[in-house]
């Protein structure tokens, strides 16, 4: 599962091990970005990687990994998959995706030769629809997953504006926000 991670959330967390369970995955790897082209002002991507790994610890079929972290310059998709490949040569590959990202797909760096190197399964996601958005189904699946409205946008507000995010982020990822004083935290009642 690729993202930028910034913070993770539980709905990330859902949305993977739902995915897991469905297509009865051995591993679900997660990747966070290093560069996200489509996206300004991400924080530092150790820390997202970090809070990645804090995140997912506890659960056995989870990994991170730096594949995009550790790569010089803007992360694409297509470079992500020919990493993982070289990694783990005898893997089916799925690259696991929210309704949004998939909406956005056509506009992806190389998107054809995607399709060559993964399966796509698109999750859904409150406030937008699932649908293959003109792709063909034989390259992308489709996923309903428990609806958890959260967004790392509105995790890095809250947390500007003094709200408390526990319960929407994991434990260790709140307190991991707070000791590296991200997204401009203002002091919390905890
Ligand atoms: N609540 C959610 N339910 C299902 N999928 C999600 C959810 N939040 C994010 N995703 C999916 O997880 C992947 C990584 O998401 P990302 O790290 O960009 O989080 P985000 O919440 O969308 O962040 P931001 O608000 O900063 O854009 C994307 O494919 C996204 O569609
Ligand atoms: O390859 C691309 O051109 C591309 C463009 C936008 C997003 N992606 C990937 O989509 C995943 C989710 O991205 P984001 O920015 O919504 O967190 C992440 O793995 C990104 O690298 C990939």
């Amino acid at each position: 599962m690729g993202g930028t991670f910034d913070p993770i959330h539980h709905g990330h967390l859902v949305a993977a091990s739902e995915v897991a369970q469905s297509f009865d995955l051995d591993e679900v790897v997660f990747v966070p970005t290093g560069r996200p082209w489509q996206k300004e002002h991400v924080s530092p991507s150790e820390h997202r990687y970090l809070m990645t790994v804090i995140a997912t610890a506890s659960n056995p079929r989870f990994t991170v990994s730096r594949v995009d972290v550790d790569r010089d310059g803007m992360t694409y998709t297509v470079d992500t998959l020919k990493d993982l490949r070289e990694r783990m040569p005898d893997a089916d590959l799925f690259f696991i995706s929210g309704a949004d990202a998939v909406e956005q797909i056509l506009s992806w760096k190389d998107v054809d030769r995607l399709w060559e190197l993964a399966h796509f399964i698109a999750v859904s996601r409150p406030g937008h629809e699932l649908s293959l958005s003109g792709l063909s189904g034989e390259h992308v699946s489709l996923l309903e997953v428990p609806a958890l409205s959260i967004s790392s946008t509105d995790c890095r507000e809250r947390v500007a504006r003094g709200f408390p995010v526990w319960y929407l982020v994991p434990d260790g990822v709140v307190q991991y926000i707070a000791k590296h004083g991200l997204y401009g935290e203002k002091a919390t009642k905890r």
